[in-house]
């Protein structure tokens, strides 16, 4: 379910946990004692509770775990388009309880997150406005993030006349554009075939070591998972909160194929699927 698709209910409130950890020095993001629900009275849905999340400035964490556990969810709490029953979410220092302007979110389905009335470059240039850009600013910075994503001269085109890996390419140029802190990323290779999949997470990987952005991504993918971040952290249990965390240590220089067949990489998986049977 990708975070367009979901109505905002009431919800009852959840107890926050006993114990919160403190946040380290050089966190961009931190998340304590989240606990979230959807429903209230005989539908209520407790979804997550007392979760704690830490993201280092640069770094690149994924979140896993089973469909359904909530992983959309939590990331519409990052974001601030819902609003967690207890738990606070900073970034940068600032709690979040809305949209805030260090935060962009790529979503799964950007045939619904680009609008196909606007040309490739006026998508890009738009949310720009409301950073108080003018147009030929604006302009510039859509031609350079369209480059970055290996689409430069394509501006001119309507999403519509694009293949969907390259659909996403422009929805990753316009979040990057917008220069946040914080990508939050919401299945964004769900929708591609396996080979544009691939091409779009080395994509990723090579554009969040060149500029440095922390990027926060959701997948039900563990190999995904174990490939592109840094810190694989899996999401058990109804309701939901961090069961195990994994360092993953491959360092900068991944490969598609190498990367997948060291033992390290077999080794992790094993021990995050054997996390999520348990749970
Ligand atoms: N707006 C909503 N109102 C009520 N229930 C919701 C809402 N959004 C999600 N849910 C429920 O919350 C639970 C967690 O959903 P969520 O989409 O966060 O899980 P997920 O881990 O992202 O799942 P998937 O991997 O299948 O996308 C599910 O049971 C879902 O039905």
């Amino acid at each position: 379910m990708t975070i367009q698709d979901q109505p905002v209910q009431d919800a009852t409130v959840l107890p926050a946990p006993v114990q919160q950890a403190p946040a380290h020095d050089g966190d961009v993001m931190t998340v304590r004692g989240l606990s979230m629900s959807y429903g209230a009275g005989a539908s209520f849905n407790p979804i997550l509770a007392g979760l704690d999340l830490d993201t280092a400035a640069g770094e690149f964490v994924a979140i896993v775990g089973p469909s359904g556990v909530g992983k959309t969810t939590l990331l519409r709490c990052l974001s601030g388009l819902i609003r967690p029953q207890s738990g606070t979410i900073t970034v940068s220092g600032d709690v979040i309880d809305g949209p805030h302007p260090d935060l962009a979110v790529v979503f799964q389905d950007y045939s619904r997150s680009l609008m196909p009335w606007m040309t490739t470059l006026e998508n890009i240039a738009f949310p720009l406005q409301g950073k108080g850009m003018g147009k030929t600013e604006r302009t510039a910075a859509a031609e350079k993030n369209l480059a970055a994503v290996g689409l430069a001269g394509q501006g001119h085109k309507y999403p519509w006349e694009m293949s969907g890996g390259m659909q996403q390419r422009v929805a990753i140029a316009r979040a990057l554009a917008y220069e946040a802190k914080v990508l939050l990323m919401d299945e964004p290779f769900a929708s591609v075939d396996a080979q544009t999949r691939f091409d779009l997470e080395d994509l990723v990987l090579n554009l969040q070591q060149e500029l440095g952005v922390t990027i926060l991504l959701v997948t039900h993918d563990i190999d995904e998972a174990l490939y592109l971040a840094d810190k694989v952290v899996v999401i058990a249990n109804k309701p939901a909160s961090v069961v195990d965390v994994i360092e993953t240590g491959f360092g900068d220089q991944r490969d598609q194929l190498e990367t997948k067949a060291d033992p390290r990489f077999a080794e992790a998986r094993a021990r995050i699927m054997h996390r999520l049977r348990k749970d």
